[in-house]
């Protein structure tokens, strides 16, 4: 049996006298869509800090099988492991595709040897690397008649796009993604929808923290239900709508 893409075990953070998680379990599988769910400070944002090792924490963290537990943050992105935040961050002096274009670049890593010595062939990746982040805009469903524009000047449901496109580059297998609904209306979140099981299909892992419950209910395969740092329930989507204890803690308050 192959070990799930993510697996966290365990995790345990505490913020002084505050226990912001505890002992908290679960895995995402490729081509499975994972929402992690829960009321405001229940501890989803801490759960993928704790996952990337942004935060001290207890408990253990495995990449497909392997231990990451120690791996610095920084090596994480390499190996896979991406995060989209809940806030967009992008370089808002560079065009919509320079950012893409950049985190491609960023991501090969390129050497100064290679830059000074050899600058037909930095040039050359250089083209290669717009052309792809072309491609990956248009996946996105980013259309052309955005790509030369500051991204604070384009529409928020496609910053929010941007967002995702820019933690997925190339090469991404899992992607953890804090509330990339927020702030969007019916139809971005129908289009996310949509991308999200375009990625799934595709194979990836996906962890979506969201409070839009219309979206996780309509795309996660298995949702982790978290309460005051801990987890309260695992199930289907069904299963966790027809929980009493989801709805007292939970749901009773957001449907
Ligand atoms: N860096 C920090 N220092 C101190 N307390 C923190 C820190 N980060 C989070 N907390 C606290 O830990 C608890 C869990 O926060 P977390 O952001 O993980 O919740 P959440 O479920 O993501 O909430 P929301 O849905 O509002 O984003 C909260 O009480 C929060 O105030």
């Amino acid at each position: 049996m192959t070990a799930p893409a993510l697996r966290v075990e365990s995790l345990s953070v505490s913020f002084g006298s505050l226990h912001a998680l505890r002992e908290v379990s679960w895995e995402c599988s490729g081509g499975e869509i994972l929402g992690l769910i829960g009321p405001n400070g229940a501890g989803k944002s801490t759960c993928l800090e704790a996952a990337t090792n942004m935060v001290n924490r207890r408990g253990r963290v495995f990449l497909n099988g392997a231990d990451i537990t120690a791996l610095p943050t920084w090596e994480l992105a390499p190996r896979g492991l991406r995060r989209a935040f809940q806030q967009n961050a992008f370089f808002g002096e560079l065009s919509v595709l320079e950012n893409m274009t950049g985190m491609l670049i960023r991501s090969q890593g390129t050497s100064l040897f290679s830059s000074i010595c050899t600058p037909w062939v930095e040039a050359a990746r250089r083209r290669a690397s717009e052309q792809r982040a072309v491609e990956i805009l248009e996946r996105f469903s980013i259309s052309r008649q955005y790509h030369d524009i500051h991204p604070g000047k384009i529409p928020y449901g496609v910053q929010r796009l941007l967002s995702v496109a820019l933690a997925y580059a190339d090469g991404a297998q899992i992607l953890l993604l804090d509330e990339p609904a927020a702030g969007l209306g019916g139809e971005d979140i129908e289009q996310l929808a949509i991308l999200l099981r375009d990625l799934r299909q595709e194979g990836l892992a996906l962890v979506l923290i969201e409070h839009h419950m219309d979206l996780v209910m309509a795309v996660a395969d298995r949702i982790v239900v978290l309460n005051q740092g801990s987890v309260l329930f695992t199930g289907r989507p069904d299963e966790v709508r027809s929980d009493a204890r989801v709805v007292d803690a939970y749901l009773g308050g957001v449907q």
